[in-house]
């Protein structure tokens, strides 16, 4: 006996018999042409949803699940597409397993639906299951209207996925087209996010929205687009050129990080430091003086090869990803072209996240401190700066992995303190002989210590100048720190590479656990 199936779903008109094993081969086929179908017409240039995955992982490694899943009904909505507007799987990048999920705007604007988030659900819990990466590539818009609170639920969902998976396995989002309403806080979650200049949008609530409510006229660039979320407000990690940048930057990102927080990023075969570089020149006599923190990051890390991360945002801080000997490491260091390296609210939050993400992944730090300390005034203070800057002396003080620092130049005050000090627990500490660790600068010290006798000298400008040379020769240098152990060798600029590439192969085994508990409480 054979048993009729009417496929029921628009532009779907083959209705067939299923009964010899032939006609049942050619039946699934059929479904499958059906499922894999496009939903509707695409964004000029954009690539389908399969055909993103197709370009993020390896040839032929991708196994779609969920093909079948079909969307449920919804009031007075009959469509019932295959797979219900989102593409999930697993497959390899560079041969290491990930699983992927691609939101397809052609299916009800790339919304998420219950069916929808039930595969995007239960592939988080493969990838927790499994130990591996989830990328998600996020193309939507929000909560599926027509499917009410069932969408809700599935949003809540996939965010409790994220959180449970937040520190276990790396999460990276990259943004396509539209990320709206609910679409946008799972990505928020995840550790990094990727955004295409002028084609990505992440917003709360639209321009349309926002007009009708508060009557102020925007538009999707200025709100939520690229370059707003890298530079504006910090939401995203990387601004790609393309689609095929970004899956690049993810392919990239990947290499540096391990499967799950039990096992060690991959190592490559060891890299050395471009040639040329004469660290011993790179600090201004002048102190000043900028100079580009980069080029002294070139100079230590393998191949000279940094993959910053929100390099756009608070560029007074740089966080990047790099290796030493072939081993990832993730690098802080002040960046004294921008605002002299000072430690503001989003610095002192941008570095925060990155020591976290790196310390949950086994990640070992590596620190260069040029820094006058937490940057004072109104705005900052009645912005939090207390509660927010106290973000980045928990994450160092919490972090558990290798951690080496190298003491540059300035090391004044709360910057000292926070930028990898042993008192932090880092393990080793190095300052170059240009390292000024101390309070504050001299000119504020003089100031401070002496206003009485500045006050009734015959000649105040000589004696300052005494006072600020007096002070330079004690607390302008390392060798106090040294003298305590604080700093555990002042080397020359040019043994950088050398003294750090020792201490990240002494640290290799090191266990540092903490007391046991439910989880600490960051101020947030
Ligand atoms: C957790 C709470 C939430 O998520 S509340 C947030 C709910 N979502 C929103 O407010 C965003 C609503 N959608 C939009 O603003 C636009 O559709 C966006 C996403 C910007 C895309 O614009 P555009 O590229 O011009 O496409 P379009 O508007 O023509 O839409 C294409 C088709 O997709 C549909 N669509 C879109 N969003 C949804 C949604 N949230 N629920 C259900 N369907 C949605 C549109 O209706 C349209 O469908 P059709 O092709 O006309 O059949």
């Amino acid at each position: 006996m054979s048993t009729e199936v009417t496929a029921s779903g628009p532009g779907e008109t083959a209705a067939y018999t299923p009964g010899s094993t032939a006609e049942r081969v050619a039946g699934l086929e059929h479904r499958r042409d059906q499922a894999v179908a496009p939903g509707g017409p695409r964004r000029r240039g954009e690539f389908s949803a399969r055909e993103r995955i197709e370009r993020l992982v390896d040839k032929d490694s991708f196994t779609e699940t969920g093909l079948f899943v079909r969307a449920r009904p919804a009031g007075e909505d009959a469509r019932r597409p295959y797979g219900d507007g989102v593409v999930t799987g697993y497959g390899t990048v560079d041969g290491r397993p990930v699983c992927v999920f691609a939101q397809d705007s052609t299916v009800f604007g790339g919304s998420m639906g219950e069916a929808f988030g039930e595969k995007t659900v239960a592939l988080m819990d493969l990838a927790l299951k499994t130990g591996c990466p989830v990328i998600g590539l996020n193309d939507s818009g929000g909560a599926r209207i027509q499917e009410g609170v069932a969408s809700l639920a599935l949003y809540a969902e996939l965010v409790r996925r994220n959180v449970k998976a937040s520190g276990v396995v790396p999460q990276i989002s990259v943004v396509l087209g539209p990320c709206a309403g609910g679409a946008a806080y799972s990505p928020a979650i995840t550790d990094f996010t990727v955004m295409v200049d002028g084609a990505s949008h992440m917003f709360v609530t639209g321009p349309d929205v926002i007009e009708a409510v508060t009557g102020e006229r925007t538009t999707a660039e200025e709100l939520g687009g690229a370059r707003t979320s890298n530079t504006v407000n910090g939401n995203a990690h990387f601004l790609a050129a393309d689609e095929e940048d970004a899956l690049d930057t993810v392919r990239d990102l990947l290499s540096y990080l391990p499967a799950n927080n039990l096992e060690r990023p991959p190592e490559y075969s060891p890299g050395l430091p471009p040639p040329g570089a004469d660290l011993d020149e790179v600090v201004p006599d002048r102190l000043g003086e900028a100079y580009d923190m980069r080029a002294i990051l070139h100079a230590v890390v393998d191949d000279g090869e940094l993959l910053q991360v929100q390099e756009l945002f608070a560029p007074n801080i740089i966080c990047a990803l790099a290796r030493i000997e072939g081993r990832s490491v993730g690098v802080v260091a002040n960046q004294p072209l921008h605002a002299a390296g000072v430690l503001d609210i989003d610095a002192s939050e941008k570095a925060a996240r990155f020591v976290r993400f790196c310390d949950a992944f086994g990640i070992p730090l590596l620190t260069f401190a040029d820094v006058p300390g937490y940057l004072s005034g109104v705005r900052q203070e009645q912005a939090g700066i207390i509660r927010r800057g106290a973000k980045l002396l928990y994450a160092y003080a919490e972090a558990t992995v290798p951690k080496v620092t190298v003491v540059v130049r300035k090391a004044y005050g709360g910057g000292y303190a926070v930028m990898g000090s042993k008192h932090l627990g880092a393990d080793v500490n190095l300052a170059w002989p240009t390292a000024r660790i101390a309070v504050m600068g001299a000119e504020g010290a003089v100031g401070v210590l002496h206003r009485r006798e500045l006050a009734a000298a015959d000649d105040p400008e000589a004696l300052r100048a005494r006072l600020l040379s007096a002070y330079e020769r004690t607390h302008g240098t390392p060798y106090l720190a040294a003298e305590r152990g604080y700093v555990d060798a002042v080397i020359a600029p040019r043994e950088t590479r050398e003294q750090v590439c020792r201490a990240l192969r002494a640290l290799r085994g090191k266990r540092a656990p903490m007391p046991e508990r439910r989880h600490g409480n960051i101020p947030l």
